[in-house]
């Protein structure tokens, strides 16, 4: 049986004597496009928190290929190769589409900065590299053109897609997408779905997607994970979870009532 590329496990988390996450469980295979859904407060967002070090959780641990995780700071989290997009853009005002990218790659690269003040050739030859892995990025998530753009002039659902080129650069394992379809447009989600599917396909990452479009979770996700109060109610494949009475009524039911309400 292949190894999880990530392994989440009996973690449980408080905030103020109110639990948020109780006991969750949760694998998710090298390469596996993994869906997280669950009502609003369900716990989605603390999970991945947990997940990548902003979070530490009052039970349980996370591994990262088989290494535990807990306890470490995000950005040691980060360079054992987890990335993470947020639910709002996290692009750098005043730098281009490029420079952004680039900027996710130099926290990573290893000539010091007496090196880079002295302009020495290996800075050099670093820098080089770096630009040139931030536009494979670009043109692998197709938006090479958009390279010398500033960052926050593009639309809202661009700047999801180059945060995500952004992760991508630092050759993680397993990424977190905390709702990356919002602002997406109906006609984006089918390039937005093929993307994802590239990154399964052609990079062998495992994805966490916390997404309100349940469309694209169903077309999209291999498993899907449904929390609900903290807990994990189900999971399956998305026929599976599609099906469940629990999650029809947990998940479905209350935005059911709530849009009749
Ligand atoms: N730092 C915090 N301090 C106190 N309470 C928090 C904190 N972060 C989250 N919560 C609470 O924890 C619960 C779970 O929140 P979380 O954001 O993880 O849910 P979610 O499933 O991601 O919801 P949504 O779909 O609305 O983003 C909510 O009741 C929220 O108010």
């Amino acid at each position: 049986m292949t190894a999880p590329a990530l392994r989440v496990e009996g973690v449980s988390v408080g905030f103020g004597g109110v639990r948020v996450l109780e006991g969750v469980d949760l694998d998710v295979k090298p390469g596996e496009i993994r869906g997280l859904i669950g009502p609003n407060g369900a716990g989605k967002t603390t999970l991945l928190n947990v997940i990548c070090g902003i979070h530490r959780p009052d039970a349980g641990r996370v591994l990262l290929d088989g290494v535990p995780i807990t306890g470490k700071k995000p950005s040691s989290i980060a360079q054992l190769g987890l990335g993470r997009t947020f639910q709002t853009s996290q692009l750098f005002r005043g730098m281009t589409v490029l420079e952004n990218l680039m900027a996710g790659l130099y926290r990573r690269t290893t000539t010091n900065v007496l090196a880079a003040g002295l302009n020495l050739r290996s800075h050099r030859e670093e820098e080089e590299r770096t630009e040139e892995a931030a536009r494979k990025a670009l043109e692998f998530v197709g938006m090479a053109q958009f390279a010398d753009r500033p960052g926050t002039a593009l639309s809202f659902g661009q700047q999801r897609v180059v945060e995500i080129a952004r992760t991508l650069i630092s050759e993680p394992r397993v990424v977190l997408l905390d709702e990356p379809a919002v602002g997406l447009s109906l006609n984006r989600l089918a390039e937005f779905d093929a993307l994802l599917r590239r990154i399964r396909d052609e990079k062998g990452v495992a994805l966490i997607l916390i997404e309100h479009v349940i469309r694209l979770v169903m077309d999209v996700c291999d498993r899907v994970t449904v929390l609900s109060s903290g807990r994990r109610i189900a999971e399956g494949v998305p026929d599976e979870v599609r099906n469940d009475r629990q999650v029809i009524e947990a998940y479905l039911g209350k935005e059911l009532r709530a849009r009749h309400s």
